[in-house]
């Protein structure tokens, strides 16, 4: 069994590594239709199983949650990013929260530079008592859009998550415990994020990512995107990160794009992936306005035990899995 300090030392220790800009080649990034989702599980459960244990990246159509509610989610994101600064001020990021607004706070271990963006992330067990929603008057109908919103793609990673969970040998409901939403302990959060857009580009600006070379630390991620506002790129085959290859992620309306964490990955005993992936910045003649997109980040309960069918790892609480994480991620000034 491998130790838990060294283990945590070694996914660390590997972002360092892969900060670079690296090749690109093309991949197909799976796309899977979740109609009829009771009567096709089996069947989906394999596409859903072979896209996770190979690229660890797929994209989910008829997911089951509404468009008005995706585009009502993007509204609401782009009314809260152009409030003004000194309002978005009083609804921070505080240390280890995981909740909250950030304003190019995130430093990516692998790249040591802040990601271009701001975000603001919904994790509802926090908001009331740390004061993070914006009142009504600063921006009406926020909490009601975000917490629909937030329901309706937990139910969608919990079915994707249950899929997953009958290939470990585990209950159906295995994840849905692990992830109550009910319970203090819950850390699932939607994270609206807006990457900034770029002004008199000069050639510096290039040394900067929208987001860093990272995988995510959490069990799954649903990703909302907007077509024509791409960048994305994935690179799967972390254990060899001399032959990493990116690969673009086509952003589409309405399409859910989904890919494994860390912390499922460990709870897999190593079978589910958790690929490599960045937001690079837009290339001469591309687009180059500002980029919004949205994520739900499926992360265990803090009081969940991470240990998988094998026991590769030594177990580990997802709330101490979180924090490790963040710490690496969120207290480092740009390098
Ligand atoms: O905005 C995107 O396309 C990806 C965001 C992402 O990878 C993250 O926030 O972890
Ligand atoms: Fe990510």
């Amino acid at each position: 069994m491998a130790n838990a300090a060294d283990y945590a030392l070694k996914e660390l220790n590997k972002e360092t590594t892969i900060g670079g800009v690296g090749v690109e080649i093309e991949r197909t990034v799976p796309r899977i239709d979740l109609t009829d989702f009771d009567a096709r599980k089996a069947e989906i459960t394999e596409e859903l199983w072979a896209a996770a244990t190979d690229i660890g990246f797929f994209q989910l159509i008829n997911h089951g949650v509404p468009t008005h509610l995706i585009d009502d989610a993007f509204l609401k994101s782009k009314h809260f990013f152009d409030l003004p600064q000194e309002v978005k001020a009083q609804y921070p990021m505080a240390r280890g929260t995981n909740s909250g607004w950030e304003y190019k706070a995130q430093v990516r271990p692998s790249t040591g530079t802040a990601d271009q963006k701001e975000s603001y992330q919904v994790t509802i067990s926090r908001m009331d008592e740390l004061g993070l929603w914006p009142t009504p008057e600063e921006l009406a109908g926020f909490k009601a859009s975000m917490l629909t919103f937030e329901r309706a793609n937990w139910g969608v990673a919990m079915k994707v998550l249950g899929c997953f969970a009958g290939k470990l040998g585990m209950p159906t409901d295995f994840f849905t415990t692990a992830h109550d939403p009910m319970k203090p302990t819950y850390q699932s959060t939607v994270r609206l994020i807006h990457y900034l857009a770029m002004k008199d580009t000069k050639q510096e600006d290039y040394k900067y990512w929208r987001a860093g070379a990272h995988s995510d630390y959490n069990c799954l991620t649903l990703l909302h995107q907007r077509t024509g506002q791409g960048g994305l790129q994935v690179a799967p085959g972390k254990d060899q990160v001399e032959r990493l290859a990116w690969t673009e992620v086509e952003p589409l309306d309405g399409i859910i794009t989904c890919n494994i964490g860390d912390m499922l990955m460990r709870w897999s005993d190593d079978l589910l992936q958790s690929t490599l992936h960045r937001v690079r910045m837009p290339k001469p003649g591309e687009y180059d306005g500002p980029r919004y997109s949205i994520a739900f980040f499926a992360q265990a309960n803090k009081d969940a035990m991470i240990v998988g069918p094998q026991e590769k790892y030594e177990p580990m609480s997802a709330g101490d899995y979180m924090q490790m994480r963040l710490s690496a991620n969120f207290d480092k000034k740009e390098t």
